[in-house]
């Protein structure tokens, strides 16, 4: 009987490894870097109009509660978030309404709160907001003298003491008819309330880098306080008040949320060069990898974890703050071609992921041609860039300084706020100052050294970069200031996982520059 023994070393020939998968292997998350999203927070429930009824009382007193006021939204980056596709679905964030109040002195139950998780490295705008409570506040703030004179017999009739109807404001008791309640009198309408947690609120409009990781959430927009029940209208002329105000509307916020990843090695290259190999050498990444340009189409992000699976950190190195690094991440992102920086290829869309990184690494392919130049133009790539978001910023700078409009004195064009395709109208974030990308910690990783008749071309890239140290030739950016002190290259064949083990110990070395 013939038996077969399985061929272990032609198998693992055949059978792709974790470094050269076939390209159908790989995992592939939804991702998104920008969105829309409108923050509601929840209304008040209304106050309720009730009296006390029992037994050998027929007519007692008002006892209608109070509404609920409504829920909050609030917001927190966290670790585990890696994209902002989430919320991009959601688009309308809206916090719960408060309940209604009840008879028998029972307040409405709270609106429930909602919490929008975003990725450590968010950046979130407001562009717009509705916020009805705050302009009437507002409008009673205005010196009197400037109001219209519609509005002067409310006047007159708030001195003595009693207001108008209302139906925005005002409840009645249910069933009666519209001549009986024109014949009522009202007592003065509540001044608008805010609830206590409104000053927590970041101030508007809002601009926040959630840069850090959040324990806690943050307050966005505090629920609406809830409508007042008839005992509070109760007076030595009215036993029996059959009215109660409404809750108050909850305020929209619609924000720009842009996500620039805070990786600690950003990998820059061009198309092809074995980025996304040296990603899933370096990680446990299982970024795409394809022979044929453009395999990444958007960013991946992968953790080192500094140590050697025995317990013990193969690299050890503390922080500023004197934390133990555990491990440090990568971004790989989709590659660069020249005018990139005019928005070819896929390139400027997401240079704003290295633009953050704080050491960058440059993945060269030693048997795609001259090295040196292909560093050259990925330099001059990623300084126009850096030129152009410079000019981002002054411009908005200036924008910001000359047409600042504090929020209520904005028209607010509501329907704006509901209109399906804000998405449409994205313009990208300005700049946040950072460190310019020319002033970053950065080395060559020299990939596919496996391949025949790429040592001269390694050769000639290690005597180039000795020059640009030794400043004999000018920074490839062809910046001032840029960094040079210690330029050097990495020699590795990513698919074989050779020489990637040094590149570690350099990170760590270069995040503490
Ligand atoms: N011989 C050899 N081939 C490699 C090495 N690293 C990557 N490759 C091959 O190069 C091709 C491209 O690798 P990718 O990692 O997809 O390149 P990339 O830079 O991520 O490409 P884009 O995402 O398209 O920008 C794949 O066929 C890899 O198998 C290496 O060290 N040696
Ligand atoms: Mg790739």
């Amino acid at each position: 009987m013939p038996t077969s023994t399985p061929n272990y070393a032609t198998d693992r020939q055949t059978s792709p490894s974790h470094l050269d998968p076939t390209p159908d292997d790989y995992t592939l998350t939804p991702f998104a870097d920008r969105c829309i999203v409108v923050a509601e927070a929840g209304a008040g429930g209304h106050g309720c109009v009730s009296f006390l009824r029992e037994k050998y009382i027929e007519e007692g007193p008002a006892n209608g509660g109070d509404g609920g006021s409504g829920g909050n939204v609030y917001i927190q980056a966290v670790r585990g978030e890696t994209s902002l596709h989430k919320i991009a679905r959601r688009r309308l964030v809206k916090a719960g309404r408060g309940k209604n109040g009840q008879g028998k002195m029972r307040g409405g139950e709270r609106g429930s709160d909602v919490l929008i998780t975003v990725p450590v490295g968010t950046i979130v705008r407001e562009i717009q907001r509705h916020d009805p409570i705050q302009n009437e506040i507002d409008e009673q703030q205005r010196p009197k003298r400037s109001r219209r004179k519609q509005e002067e017999s409310d006047m007159t009739a708030e001195i003595e003491g009693t207001g108008q109807y209302r139906k925005d404001k005002w409840l009645v008791f249910p069933g009666m008819v519209p001549s009986e309640v024109n014949r009522m009198t009202f007592p003065k309408l509540p001044p608008p309330r805010k609830s206590h947690l409104a000053a927590l609120q970041p101030a508007a409009p809002i601009w926040l880098d959630l840069d850090k990781h959040m324990e806690t959430p943050m307050l966005l927009a505090a629920g609406s306080m809830g409508g007042m029940g008839n005992t509070h209208f109760m007076s030595p002329f009215s036993a029996r008040p059959k009215m109660a105000t409404r809750g108050d509307e909850g305020m929209k916020i619609s924000l720009q949320l842009e996500l620039k990843i805070l990786a600690d090695l950003g990998l820059v290259g061009l198309p092809n060069a074995g980025k996304s190999t040296l990603l899933r050498a370096m990680s446990n990444s299982r970024a795409r990898v394809g022979n044929w340009a453009f395999t990444t189409l958007q960013p991946n992000v992968g953790t080192v974890v500094l140590d050697d699976h025995k317990g013990r950190p193969m690299v050890s190195k503390r922080t500023r703050d004197g934390r133990l690094r555990e491990n440090f991440t990568v971004a790989d992102v989709p590659g660069l071609i020249e005018d990139a920086h005019l928005d070819k290829g896929l390139g400027l869309g997401f240079l704003r992921h290295v633009e953050r990184a704080a050491v960058l690494a440059f993945v060269i392919d030693l048997s795609a041609g001259d090295a040196v130049q292909a560093l050259k133009l990925l330099w001059k790539e990623l300084a126009e860039y850096e030129m152009q978001r410079g000019k981002e910023l002054n411009a908005e700078t200036e924008r910001r300084m000359v047409k600042y409009v504090p929020p209520h004195m904005r028209s607010a064009p509501d329907e704006a706020l509901d209109s399906p395709d804000l998405d449409m109208s994205i313009d990208p974030l300005p700049f946040v100052p950072t460190t310019p990308i020319s002033a970053k910690p950065w080395f060559v990783v020299a990939t596919k050294a496996d391949l025949p008749n790429t040592q001269e071309n390694y050769e000639a890239l290690q005597r180039y970069l000795t020059d640009v140290r030794t400043g004999v030739q000018p920074h490839p950016s062809g910046l001032k200031n840029a960094w040079k002190h210690n330029t050097q290259s990495i020699p590795i064949s990513a698919i074989n996982a050779e020489g990637v083990a040094a590149i570690p110990q350099l990170v760590m070395d270069l995040l503490e520059e």
